[in-house]
């Protein structure tokens, strides 16, 4: 392996069988106790474990995937549900074998996969800590000087000596987190944790994965969280049904992975939209339709295309704004009648809603339009496909979805008599 790199990835295939139990999931320490002291740790498949297995009975979740990352790099792995990106993990954390191809790491690998491994449940966190340690080669010396970051940033200090079963899944998962990370890897391997824990632990896991890559460790990343991705990673590797589909530059992936998704679809129609024939709607887009990223602090333009079948009295039109858990954020309604439109004839209709900028928290939400057709029953609304609504800016501190830019100002002595008032700071501004 070249000196400078840290993962090389060579043909990696991952056959699992279909409805057969797969290896029972081990646990940090179990994956780790494999690795060997040597400098460079190779995960190798074979063609044995492939023959016995029967291919009619199996799928490939990952197939010729082959990547290098060089020290340093800070790496997003995205792709759509399914596309084999946990599977990936596992192959370079060892927790499962590829069963082709091979994968050479440079150092110790830290990996967060998900919620529920890592620890041994029945072990206090105090231990769990210097178990992993150990596991990683560490002196206890150097564990012991890390413990108390470790405890600090998990917020565990008045349950570190409580076995982990007993916590909580936050709990657990920020301390699950705060070990991979404090236990000074050289290669860490994190997986969506950012869809678990609140705004401010998500915050701090960024922050601290930001630090890592800062010290010249390699990262890789999985997530669906683009706003995340782009701020922490200079690289990106976007997986599409277990294949590479995109590597390189981390922008350049994200667009990739957004056009996968079927919001930036370069192949539009003569009208300048993408039809969608199962619905009355086009696609939708956003501003001018370039892409699917706008910053908290911009004016937004949401567009699109009916196309109404047969003529109507008239319809009641919604823009509906969702985060990623499905909560409902923004309903805007209007009704063709105060749009100024009569008897609607069947046709194409451009539609588009602007509004003022929403200081949204950074993160991805999803936006759609959904039409009643007079004369048609309310079960029988249409809905546009979700429109994917990538926002970047600043985060507020603490859990909250909206981050709009504040004036602050602190007065002293204030009494009912304006005269007696005594500005002690200038205005504070957040922004
Ligand atoms: N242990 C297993 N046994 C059988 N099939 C599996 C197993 N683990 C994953 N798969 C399948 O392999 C494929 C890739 O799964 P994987 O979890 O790696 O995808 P992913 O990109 O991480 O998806 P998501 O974004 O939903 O987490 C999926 O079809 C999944 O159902």
């Amino acid at each position: 392996m070249k000196s400078d790199l840290a993962i090389h990835a060579e043909g990696i295939g991952k056959q699992y069988r279909i409805g057969a139990q797969q290896k029972s999931y081990s646990t940090l320490r179990e994956s780790l106790m494999n690795v060997s002291a040597s400098a460079i740790n190779t995960v190798r498949g074979g063609l044995k474990e492939l023959r016995q297995r029967r291919e009619s009975n199996s799928f490939w979740a990952l197939k010729d995937i082959s990547f290098e990352v060089k020290q340093g790099d800070v790496v997003g792995i995205v792709g759509s549900n399914g596309a084999g990106k946990s599977t990936l993990l596992k192959v370079l954390s060892r927790i499962t074998d590829p069963t082709l191809g091979y994968v050479d790491l440079r150092g110790r690998v830290g990996s967060l996969l998900e919620v529920g491994t890592g620890f041994h449940p029945e072990l206090t966190g105090r231990e769990n800590i210097f178990l992993n340690g150990a596991i990683l080669g560490m002196p206890r010396s150097v564990v012991k000087k890390q413990f108390d970051a470790i405890v600090d940033f998990a917020g565990v200090e008045r349950f570190v000596d409580t076995p982990v079963k007993r916590y909580s899944s936050g709990m657990y998962l920020r301390l699950a987190f705060a070990v991979a990370a404090h236990l000074e890897p050289e290669i860490l391997l994190v997986d969506e944790v950012l869809a678990v824990g609140d705004a401010s632990f998500q915050k701090k896991c960024l922050g601290k994965m930001d630090s890592v890559a800062k010290e010249g460790r390699t990262v890789l990343f999985v997530s669906h969280n683009m706003a995340a991705i782009r701020s922490l990673c200079n690289k990106g590797i976007m997986l599409r049904n277990g294949r590479v589909a995109e590597q390189g530059d981390v922008q350049t992936v994200i667009q990739s992975y957004f056009k996968d998704l079927g919001v930036l679809d370069s192949d539009k129609g003569d009208s300048g939209y993408q039809r969608n024939e199962r619905s009355i709607f086009g696609r939708v887009e956003l501003n001018d339709g370039s892409s699917n990223s706008v910053s908290q602090s911009t004016d937004l333009t949401f567009s699109t295309v009916m196309s109404i079948p047969r003529p109507v009295g008239g319809f009641r039109l919604l823009l509906l704004l969702s985060d990623m858990k499905s909560q409902q954020l923004m309903a805007l309604c209007n009704t063709s009648a105060e749009m100024g439109l009569g008897q609607i004839e069947p046709g194409d209709y451009r539609v588009s809603v602007q509004m003022p900028p929403l200081w949204l928290n950074p993160g991805m939400y999803s936006v759609c339009f959904k039409l009643y057709l007079e004369g048609e029953s309310e079960s029988a609304k249409h809905f546009s496909d979700a429109f994917p609504l990538d926002i970047y800016g600043e985060s507020s501190p603490v859990d909250a979805v909206v981050n709009p830019r504040s004036d602050w100002t602190v007065e002293f002595n204030v009494t009912t008599e304006g005269s007696q008032l005594k500005r002690i700071a200038n205005p504070i501004s957040t922004s």
